[in-house]
């Protein structure tokens, strides 16, 4: 619709599909109101804007449009369902001053022309190659299956063994057909243990050769209604608050001054796209947040991702210290540097200090569905050689003089037939120092002179297992389907441990 004034009347005029093309409303209308429920783009705003050169018409524009986020700098945005708002723009737009006009048409006017059709040509090639570039890549990083009697016989002939599990999708049940279930139904089966994991757990936790670590996004209180009955440690929030469930309660590794400010206003943005797309979720942590859509149609929900990321980048996040981690059905804004990867060299730092190693961890299993971001917890524990084909152990030491008002632990024993020097207390090595670099991830760390380092990781790369629930596509070893899987693999464990105890 164009609104022409010409002394003191004003005209108003649809403008039928057909016909805008052709006439010369572009240049004499004062305001332009696009009141699209729907659309991809809206191809008048951008004509209009681009004949107002003269005038400074002012446009408003309707927020479902697509020109609104490319646009809606210098548009008035409304929601064409609020006619009070409509009526509102209306008015300020005739009334509205010559300078802001002016300005307002500027910042629309620089973009309709800078962004030509043959920058938008270019960059759909330019996108268009780099699809061919991913799909390469992305053929050669499907990984094999894991394979669970190789896994369980390792697990047998070794001494020490870390099993680091993840939480959600990875321990939790499957459920593959949630538009039959009511929504709070479905989200509180998001944080359930999986019923037939009862026995394998206890089984695992209560085997004296292995150490069994939940490292989730999930918050504490939803591991401790979950895990807090197994002797086990619990890494909530991504790792950012520890407790192992026997030696008692939630201690914190985060950063002294982490901003956390920004949360509110997200928190905001998430309901607002909540409440636009059925089905959807937030969840809302101490250090994150969360908005889920699982459970929503697929294509809507992605849709509104992307919206979603236009309001954060130029809202609420714009200069807060913060990351926004896209899954393939979630958004989640997390501090930067936050990472499951980053925080588990503290997580092992703690449990050296907790309990001394008899002899070094010569067996790691690191199951879970995590996020892309997240996975790179798996390749914490990779030889720092990725063309070592042999199968020499992987030794690693943790700073210990993190966790000062513990005793320091004593150092571990000597595992026969190793070939790395391992089981040594020794001072800050060059092996140490690279550990420091390579997890600090922007998490501060505490720097001493005092610093005494223990070998506590003897892995050779056979008897080393990351493997990604639900994804061909990972940065770690294996594959496995789902977590039914998973239960039938731990559960496989399980009954070894038991073989022998
Ligand atoms: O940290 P965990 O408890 O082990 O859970 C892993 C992540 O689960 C959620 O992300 C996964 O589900 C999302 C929704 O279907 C999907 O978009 C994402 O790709 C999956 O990784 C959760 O949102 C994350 O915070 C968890 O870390």
């Amino acid at each position: 619709m164009a609104l022409g004034s010409k002394e003191d009347h004003f005209s108003v005029q649809a403008i039928s599909s057909f016909s805008y093309r052709l006439t010369t409303n572009h240049f004499f209308t004062d305001v332009a109101l696009v009141t699209s429920l729907r659309d991809g783009m809206n191809l008048v705003s951008y004509e209009f804007v681009a004949c107002q050169d003269e005038k400074k018409g002012v446009l408003i524009l309707s927020e479902f449009a697509g020109a609104a986020q490319s646009l809606g700098a210098g548009a008035l945005l409304v929601n064409p369902w609020n006619i009070t708002e409509v009526a509102a723009a209306i008015g300020k737009a005739l009334n509205m001053s010559d300078e802001e006009r002016e300005k307002r048409h500027q910042i629309n006017f620089l973009h309709v022309t800078e962004h030509t059709a043959q920058e938008w040509a270019e960059f759909f090639v330019s996108e268009l190659n780099d699809t061919v570039v991913e799909a390469q890549l992305r053929i050669t990083q499907i990984r094999p299956v894991l394979p669970v009697d190789c896994a369980v016989n390792n697990f047998l002939n070794c001494s020490n063994r870390l099993l680091i599990l993840g939480f959600n999708a990875a321990l939790t049940e499957a459920i593959d057909t949630p538009c039959r279930r009511g929504g709070d139904q479905v989200k509180d089966m998001n944080f359930k243990l999986h019923p037939e994991l009862n026995g394998p757990l206890s089984v695992l936790c209560n085997d004296p050769k292995s150490t069994i670590v939940i490292l989730s996004g999930s918050r504490r209180i939803d591991l401790d209604n979950n895990f807090g009955d197994y002797d086990m440690w619990l890494a909530a929030e991504h790792g950012m608050f520890l407790r192992h469930t026997r030696r008692g309660d939630w201690m914190t590794t985060m950063p002294e001054h982490l901003n956390l400010d920004w949360i509110p206003s997200v928190y905001h943005v998430f309901e607002y796209f909540k409440e636009r797309t059925p089905r959807s979720t937030i969840e809302l942590r101490d250090t994150s947040l969360v908005w889920n859509y699982k459970y929503a149609d697929f294509e809507f929900g992605r849709l509104q991702a992307r919206d979603m990321l236009q309001h954060l980048w130029t809202g609420p996040i714009s200069n807060a210290s913060v990351e926004v981690v896209q899954g393939s059905r979630s958004v989640e804004v997390r501090p930067v540097g936050v990472t499951k990867g980053s925080a588990i060299d503290r997580i092992l730092g703690e449990i050296v200090h907790s309990k001394p190693l008899k002899s070094p961890i010569d067996y790691v299993l690191c199951i879970g569905h995590f996020l892309e971001k997240d996975e790179d917890v798996y390749t914490f524990f990779e030889p720092e050689l990725p063309s070592d084909n042999g199968n020499h152990p992987r030794t690693k030491a943790f700073d210990t003089s993190k966790f000062p008002e513990r005793p320091p632990p004593k150092p571990p024993a000597n595992r026969g037939g190793s070939k790395a020097s391992h089981g040594k207390t020794q001072r800050s090595t060059p092996n140490s120092e690279k550990m420091t670099n390579h997890s600090n991830g922007g998490v501060s760390r505490k720097q001493s002179s005092e610093k005494t380092s223990w070998n506590v990781l003897d892995l050779k790369k056979d008897d080393y297992f990351s493997c990604a629930v639900g994804r061909t596509r990972t940065s770690a070893r294996y594959t496995i389907g789902s977590s039914d899987d998973v239960v039938s693999f731990l559960t496989r464990l399980a009954e070894a441990s038991l073989s022998v105890s």
